[in-house]
């Protein structure tokens, strides 16, 4: 079947099975809608590539649905209205609005699915399932930003909770300017190094800057030359660092530790963090004129928990992933699902696709039930306690695999997992190196 999908708002009975019948016959996926209140909600949670509107509906002429649409900013399909008491006055007034095609009553099937099949091999709005950020409010209103953002090659600041889709946004928006990928995108995470070794990472060092510095490396800002430089969790930074960075920024250059001559860099800069910079400028912690040079653009993710219609989104999203990799396919029960929404995921969207994924390796079975989704991994039996072993030992296996757990939670972040432990970056290098981890 082809993944295009039709939304179709027909209150006629005969008219509107007709229709999906053919469509469904030339293999499209087409979900019929018998009012506009129905489709303006399935429009709010499901992407669909065409729309094929009626404009007279029992409960909202379709001009009305159509503006109520553009007015929630949402990426919209593309609109090809039809209606029996065509009017050129009333065409024009929705083409004018944005729709793409209107076609008067008694349709020519045949001029209608070469509209269809013309308007589905232009994408809507450069939104693929992979780009898409999700279906809530929130989110739908964060993308329809991205295309006026992409336009001015201005610094954006993105916030949100660890695991949110901070890096996802920023890989999003830079697919809108830079749509076949084809400029760098250097990510670095300022809270994994220590302040010397991220200052080498970003500005790069000269042959004999400090010792092991055999030969000349270049930083990270000259690999995102004429692209990207994505900055995590930038809240980290040193106020040396910081100092470093602004002038950067600012100066567009760099130059290289231990060396003199400047060098010339061009870059989109985003950053990202979970923290608040304003309460961290306010605090000292965080210097102003950094922030506002940063914080140009500001877009903040909600935590999953204040986005509830995106949970089922995406676990849809990450089980269709599954199956497409797996032979042994996965399917959610409805108790699963309720217990997925009634989940506060405090690891966000990271969160629920390690729940998914362990889920998906434990169950012996198709359907994923509430339980194996929230149970942790089960107890070893009682026989395999050994007697022999210290207590010592046992806290140390025990703090090992906690260690660990957490370190998968957080795709091996340093900051991150220290942070969800409650100690220091140093203290958390320390047991790994300890543990053996
Ligand atoms: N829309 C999405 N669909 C599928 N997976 C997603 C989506 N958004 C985020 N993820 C996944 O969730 C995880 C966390 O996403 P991401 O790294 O973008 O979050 P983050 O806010 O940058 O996290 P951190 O603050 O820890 O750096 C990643 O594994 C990412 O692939």
């Amino acid at each position: 079947m082809s993944t295009y999908r039709i939304c179709l708002i027909e209150d006629d009975p005969i008219m509107g099975e007709a229709l999906s019948d053919r469509f469904e016959l030339e293999d499209y996926h087409c979900d019929w809608f018998k009012t506009g209140g129905a489709a303006i909600l399935a429009l709010g949670h499901t992407k669909y590539d065409i729309a094929i509107c009626d404009i007279q509906l029992p409960d909202i002429n379709g001009e009305d649905l159509f503006k109520q649409l553009k007015a929630s900013e949402a990426c919209l399909p593309h609109f090809i209205f039809t209606t029996g008491y065509g009017t050129i006055d009333r065409a024009v007034r929705l083409l004018k609005l944005g729709a793409q095609d209107y076609l008067t009553k008694p349709l020519d099937i045949h001029a209608l699915l070469n509209t269809v099949q013309s308007l589905c091999s232009r994408s809507v709005c450069s939104v693929t399932r992979d780009t898409m950020l999700g279906v809530s409010a929130a989110m739908r209103h964060v993308e329809a930003l991205l295309p006026r953002i992409a336009k001015n090659p201005t610094s954006v600041l993105i916030t949100g909770e660890s695991g949110v889709g901070k890096e996802r946004l920023a890989r999003a928006l830079r697919s809108q300017y830079d749509p076949e990928h084809k400029m760098p995108f250097v990510t670095v995470n300022c809270g994994a190094l220590t302040e010397s070794l991220l200052e080498a990472e970003l500005f790069g060092y000269a042959k004999g800057a400090f010792t092991g510095a055999l030969r000349e490396k270049r930083g990270l800002f000259e690999l995102a030359n004429g692209g990207t430089l994505f900055l995590d969790e930038i809240g980290e930074m040193s106020p040396a660092m910081q100092v470093k960075l602004l002038r950067a920024i600012q100066e567009r250059q760099i130059v290289r530790v231990g060396a003199e001559t400047p060098l010339h860099v061009d870059i989109r800069l985003i950053c990202a963090t979970h923290q608040d910079l304003k309460q961290m400028v306010e605090a000292g912690k965080f210097r102003e004129d950094l922030y506002y040079r940063i914080h140009v653009i500001h877009l903040h993710i909600p935590p999953l928990r204040e986005r509830k219609e995106d949970i089922l989104w995406l676990t849809g999203n990450l089980l269709e992933d599954w199956n497409t990799q797996n032979s042994d396919l996965r399917t959610l029960s409805k108790p699963a699902e309720q217990s997925l929404l009634n989940y506060p995921w405090p690891g966000n969207i990271r969160e629920l696709k390690h729940c998914l994924e362990r889920s998906c390796i434990l169950s012996q079975q198709t359907e994923l039930s509430a339980e194996l989704l929230f149970d942790d991994a089960p107890a070893p039996p009682e026989e395999t306690y050994s007697t022999q072993e210290s207590l010592s030992e046992y806290i140390q296996a025990c703090e090992k695999k906690y260690i660990n757990n957490c370190l998968r939670i957080n795709d091996g972040h340093i900051a991150e997992t220290a942070a969800s432990l409650g100690i220091s970056r140093k203290n958390l290098w320390e047991k790994m190196k300890k543990l053996g981890i």
